[in-house]
C-alpha cells in the first residue's frame, strides 16, 4: 500500500540514483552569517518599496486590465486586508533576502542553508513575536479557516497558509530564477511547446473517446477550489487583473510592474501569428513565508487544505437569520458569485450543496425538538455528503479498482501528518484535468439541445438556465484527443478569436514555482510508493511512459529526457487497470486525496459529532438525489459522471427522500 510519505527536506534521489553528481557532494559548507542582518535590512528596505509601489499601481487604471478586454477577471485579485499586511510584508522580506543570499553566497552554501544543513536560527529577525491561536477542544464544528482541525498544530491546513514543496524546487539559483537545461540552456518557449504539442495530438493523439462527463469535469473542480486558493500577487484593494501586455497584445505594455509578468507569443504562431498577438497576461503567485523562515517558501494557499467546502462557505459564517446561506443564482453562494474565471456549470454544481445547506435548514426547523446549531449541523452534513461523494464514488472511477486498494484511503486520523496540498500537485500533475475540457458544452433550453462554445459559460450567468446547464455538462463528453482550441487559443475568450491559453499557464505556473522535471518527480513518487524507478539517459528510455511519436516530439523541443517538464505527466501514456487517469497524475492525486483524509480531524467517517440521522443522510444522499432535490430534472442519471447513464424518474426519488425526513431530526 501506498504509505503517506515523510517527505525527506531534501530529496536528491533520482540524480543519485541515476548517476548525475551533485556538485555539492561531499561539500559541507555554509554561508558567513556575520552580513545576514546588513541583508536583511536591504530586503526590508526593497520590500517596503515595492509594496509601495504595488499600491500606488493598484490606485491607477492604467495598471489594470479593463472593463472591456477579453482577459478582465482572468487574473483577479483578492484584497490584501489590513491585518494580513504584516504577513505579506515579511513574507516579501525573506524572499528579497534569499535572492540577496542567492547573489552572494556560493551555491553548495545555499544549498545546505536552505536543507537545514547549517546551524543558524532558521527565522529572520523582521518575524519577532509569534501569533498564538487557542483552540477549545470541545467544540464539535469545524472552523470556517481550518485553525484547529489540528488540536497540537492549530495553523495546520488553514486558509492562508504555504503550499509545501515535496522536493526541493530546482530554480536555477536555487531560489527564484528558472530552471535550465542540463547544458545550461533556458528550456523550449512556452508558447511554441503547447501550440505544437496541440498541432501533434491533432495528428498523433488518441483516438479513443470516454464515457465521462463534463459533469464529473466541473465537480472535480468545485473540489480542487475548495482545497486550492490561488493568489495572483495582491494589492490593499482587490482587481480584476494587471496588466503586463498592451490592450491589442501586440506588445508588453509600458505599464508592466511587479504585479505581472506577461509570456511572450511567438510571431511564428500557428494561431496568433497573423493577428500580430505576441503578449499573454499572466500573474505571478504570491508566496507565503509569514514566519520569515529561511527555506524554500510555497506559493499562499488562499482556501483551507481540507475537503470542508471552504470556497463555498466563505472566511467567515455569513447566513440568515434562520441559518441558511444567502444563495444566488443557480444556488451560488456570495463566495462563489465574487470568484472568476467561472463557468455556469461550475456554479451551478457548487449551488448544489448550498441547497442542501438550505433544504437541511428548513427540514430541522420542521422537528418537534432540536439541539445545538441548526447551520453548522447542516454544515456538517452538507460537507458529510460532499466527502462522501468524493471518497466513495470520484476516486473509485478515477482510479479503478487496482489503485483504489492500493492506495490505501482506508487510513484513520492522523494528528501527526500536516494536512497541506503539494506545490507540485497544484502546479503540475493536478492540472491533468485541464486537458478534458471540451470545444462545445451540451445546453438544453426549453427541451431544446444546442451545443455552445466553452467560453460563453464564463459569462452572464443569470441567462442560463440552471437545469439545462446541469442536464448538458451531463451529457456533454470529456474530450480525450486533443488540446482544444477553447483551451489553447481561444480560452475565456469574448469576440471567439483571441483569448488566452490554459495550458500556457499551466506551463507558465509549472516553471515560476520551480517545480523538478518529470523524471525526477516519478522517481520521488515511485520512491514514495515502493515501485522500481528507471533512470532516463536517452529519450529512447521514455519508452515506458510515452509513445515513439511523442518521444520524437519532446526530442525535438527538449536537449535531454531529464529537462522536460513535470506538467507532462498528462501525457503519460501508463495506466492501472481501470483507472481513467494518466499513471503518474493518479499516483500524486491518490498521495494528495489520501492525505486530505487522513489529516482531518472531522472527516465524516470518523467524526463523533455526527449523529445517526446524519450518518444515515450521508449514506442516503448523492448527486442522483441532489438532482432530483434541485433541479427541475423528470429524469436523473443513477451514475452522474457517465454520459448515457441510466436514470430514474426525479419524482420516485424525491418521494423516497421525503420518506426519510425524520431523519434531520436526529442530525
Ligand atoms: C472545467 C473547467 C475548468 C476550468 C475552466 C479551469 C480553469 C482553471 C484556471 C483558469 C486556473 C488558473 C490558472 C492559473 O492562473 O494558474 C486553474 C487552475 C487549476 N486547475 Fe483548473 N479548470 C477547470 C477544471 C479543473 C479540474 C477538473 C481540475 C482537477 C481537479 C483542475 C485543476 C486545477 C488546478 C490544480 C489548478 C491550480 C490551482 C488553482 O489555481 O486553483 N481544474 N484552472
Ligand atoms: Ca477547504
Amino acid at each position: 500500500k501506498y504509505y503517506l510519505s515523510e517527505v525527506p527536506e531534501y530529496y536528491e534521489g533520482y540524480d543519485k540514483q541515476c548517476g548525475y553528481v551533485s556538485k555539492c557532494y561531499g561539500d559541507r559548507s555554509c554561508p558567513n552569517q556575520e552580513l545576514f542582518g546588513e541583508y536583511e535590512k536591504e530586503a526590508f528596505i526593497k520590500a517596503v518599496a515595492e509594496l509601495l509601489s504595488n499600491e500606488e499601481k493598484a490606485q491607477n487604471s492604467c495598471y489594470r486590465i479593463g472593463q472591456s478586454e477579453f482577459d478582465f477577471g482572468l487574473f483577479q485579485t483578492k484584497s490584501i486586508k489590513p491585518n494580513e499586511d504584516l504577513d505579506v510584508r515579511r513574507t516579501l522580506t525573506t524572499e528579497k533576502f534569499l535572492k540577496t543570499l542567492a547573489k552572494k553566497v556560493g551555491k553548495c552554501q545555499l544549498r545546505n542553508l536552505l536543507d537545514g544543513k547549517c546551524s543558524t536560527n532558521v527565522t529572520l529577525s523582521c518575524c519577532n513575536g509569534v501569533e498564538q491561536i487557542t483552540c477549545d477542544p470541545d467544540n464539535p464544528y469545524r472552523s470556517y479557516d481550518g485553525s484547529c482541525n489540528n488540536l497540537q498544530n492549530p495553523t495546520w491546513g488553514r486558509r492562508g497558509n504555504a503550499l509545501k514543496h515535496p522536493i526541493a524546487p530546482c530554480y536555477s539559483d536555487l531560489v527564484s530564477k528558472p530552471a535550465r537545461s542540463k547544458s545550461g540552456l533556458p528550456l523550449p518557449q512556452n508558447r511554441k511547446v503547447i501550440s505544437e504539442l496541440a498541432d501533434f495530438l491533432e495528428k498523433y493523439g488518441p483516438t479513443s473517446s470516454s464515457s465521462l462527463n463534463m459533469f464529473m469535469v466541473m465537480w472535480m473542480e468545485m473540489i480542487n477550489s475548495d482545497m486550492i486558493g490561488r493568489a495572483n500577487k495582491r494589492a490593499q484593494c482587490a482587481t480584476q487583473g494587471f496588466r503586463g501586455c498592451r490592450a491589442d497584445g501586440r506588445d508588453r505594455s509600458a505599464f508592466v510592474s511587479m504585479l505581472s509578468n506577461p509570456l511572450r507569443m511567438p510571431s511564428d504562431d500557428p494561431y496568433y501569428g497573423e493577428s500580430g498577438v505576441s503578449c499573454l497576461h499572466f500573474s505571478p503567485q504570491e508566496k507565503a513565508n509569514d514566519r520569515c523562515e529561511i527555506k524554500h517558501a510555497g506559493e499562499r494557499n488562499m482556501e483551507s487544505s481540507y475537503l470542508d467546502l471552504s470556497c463555498m462557505y466563505g472566511e467567515s459564517p455569513n447566513y440568515d437569520e434562520k441559518g441558511k446561506l444567502p444563495l444566488y443564482h443557480c444556488g451560488a453562494s456570495e463566495p462563489i458569485t465574487q470568484a472568476a474565471p467561472i463557468t455556469v456549470q461550475f456554479a451551478a454544481i457548487v449551488g448544489l450543496f448550498g441547497k442542501l445547506h438550505n433544504y437541511c435548514v428548513d427540514r430541522i426547523r420542521s422537528c418537534p425538538k432540536s439541539k445545538g446549531s441548526v447551520q453548522e449541523r447542516c454544515r456538517a452534513l452538507t460537507i458529510g455528503v460532499y466527502q462522501k461523494i468524493i471518497y466513495g464514488q470520484l476516486l473509485p472511477l478515477l482510479f479503478g479498482e487496482e489503485l483504489y486498494n492500493l492506495c490505501g484511503l482506508d487510513c484513520e486520523y492522523n494528528p501527526y501528518a500536516e494536512s497541506t496540498v503539494s506545490q507540485t500537485y497544484k502546479n503540475g500533475p493536478g492540472r491533468f484535468a485541464h486537458v478534458w475540457i471540451t470545444d462545445e458544452m451540451m445546453y438544453k433550453q426549453e427541451g431544446r439541445t444546442e451545443w455552445r462554445p466553452f467560453n460563453e459559460f464564463f459569462r452572464n450567468h443569470e441567462s442560463f438556465d440552471c437545469t439545462g446547464t446541469l442536464a448538458g455538462a451531463l451529457e456533454t463528453p470529456i474530450n480525450t484527443a486533443r488540446l482544444v482550441d477553447a483551451i489553447v487559443n481561444k480560452f475565456y475568450t469574448i469576440d471567439g478569436e483571441r483569448g488566452s491559453c490554459l495550458p500556457c499557464i499551466d506551463l507558465a505556473r509549472n516553471r515560476d514555482a520551480g517545480l523538478c522535471p518529470l523524471v525526477t518527480y516519478k522517481h520521488f513518487i515511485e520512491q514514495a510508493v515502493g515501485e522500481e524507478s528507471n533512470c532516463y539517459n536517452t529519450f529512447e528510455d521514455l519508452g515506458d511512459m510515452f509513445s515513439p511519436e511523442l518521444i520524437e516530439f519532446f526530442a525535438r523541443h527538449y536537449e535531454h529526457p531529464g529537462d522536460i517538464d513535470v506538467l507532462f505527466a498528462n501525457m503519460d501514456q501508463r495506466a492501472y487497470s481501470g483507472a481513467n487517469m494518466p499513471k503518474l497524475v493518479s499516483q500524486s492525486t491518490c498521495l494528495e486525496f489520501k492525505r486530505l483524509k487522513c489529516t482531518d480531524r472531522f472527516f465524516y467517517t470518523w467524526n463523533p459529532n455526527l449523529g445517526e440521522g446524519a450518518q444515515h443522510l450521508i449514506e442516503i444522499l448523492d448527486f442522483t438525489a441532489l438532482l432530483a432535490l434541485f433541479t427541475d430534472m423528470d429524469e436523473v442519471p443513477l451514475e452522474p459522471f457517465l454520459v448515457d447513464s441510466a436514470k430514474a424518474a426525479a419524482v420516485d426519488v424525491r418521494n423516497y427522500l421525503e420518506s426519510v425526513n425524520y431523519l434531520y431530526c436526529q442530525i
